[in-house]
């Protein structure tokens, strides 16, 4: 069964200890935090203060996902306010053997993300080094985007990777994802989904993410 990460991104900010409850409450096993800077993506988003409120509300895993740039600037400070996976984008790090070895000096999971244009096979010479790989299936910046179809493609090949060098490596795919999609991508690899529109404009979101684990 699939690791469920609700995005947080699309909760309501006017009430979020109620939805924070609500995943707690659940079948879902982390709680996905997108941190956007208006730079590295065309949109900003939240930071330190709110991941820090989260952790204290809950026990489950906080997969923090960053789309800022330079993201070695903040490591441990994010480490600080309770994250548990760091994943950040390769397309931010000029070095990102270096970003890796020091994620995970934190203590933390080392994860990498890749947009929707960017091939698996930039990772073959980190990919023992990683913990998580963050398949994109949307342009990141914005919740509420339609599912790029090329996804399925993209895992089955990150897959195969995986296992030829036979590491040790979590699949998660972010964007778009919604019960219609979900087991198809479960089939071709996926071991964690990532969703935030369709969980939290279900008329039970509960269910929902429910559903989901079953796909
Ligand atoms: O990283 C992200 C956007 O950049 C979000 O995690 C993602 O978009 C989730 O939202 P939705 O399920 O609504 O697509
Ligand atoms: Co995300």
């Amino acid at each position: 069964m699939p690791i469920i990460a609700p995005s947080i991104l699309a909760a309501d900010f006017g009430n979020l200890a109620k939805d924070i409850e609500m995943i707690n409450n659940s079948e879902a096993e982390w709680f996905h935090l997108d941190v956007m800077d208006g730079v590295f993506v065309p949109n900003i988003s939240y930071g330190m203060p709110i991941i820090e409120k989260i952790n204290a509300l809950t026990d489950k895993v906080l997969d923090v996902h960053l789309m800022i740039v330079d993201p070695d600037r903040y490591i441990s400070t994010f480490k600080q306010v309770g994250a548990d996976i760091l994943t950040v984008h390769y397309e931010a790090c000029t070095h990102l053997h270096r970003t890796i070895q020091a994620i995970k000096a934190e203590g933390m999971k080392a994860g990498v993300a890749l947009n929707p244009h960017t091939p698996v096979s930039v990772l073959e010479e980190v990919i023992n080094d990683l913990d998580l790989v963050l398949i994109m299936s949307v342009n990141p910046g914005f919740g509420g985007q339609k599912f790029i179809e090329n996804t399925y493609n993209k895992i089955s090949k990150l897959k195969k990777m995986i296992t030829t060098a036979n590491a040790n490596v979590i699949i998660e795919v972010d964007g778009g994802v919604n019960n219609i999609n979900a087991s198809k991508l479960v089939e071709v690899g996926a071991d964690a989904l990532v969703a935030g529109s369709a969980i939290f404009n279900a008329e039970n979101p509960t269910s929902y993410i429910s559903e989901l684990k079953k796909a």
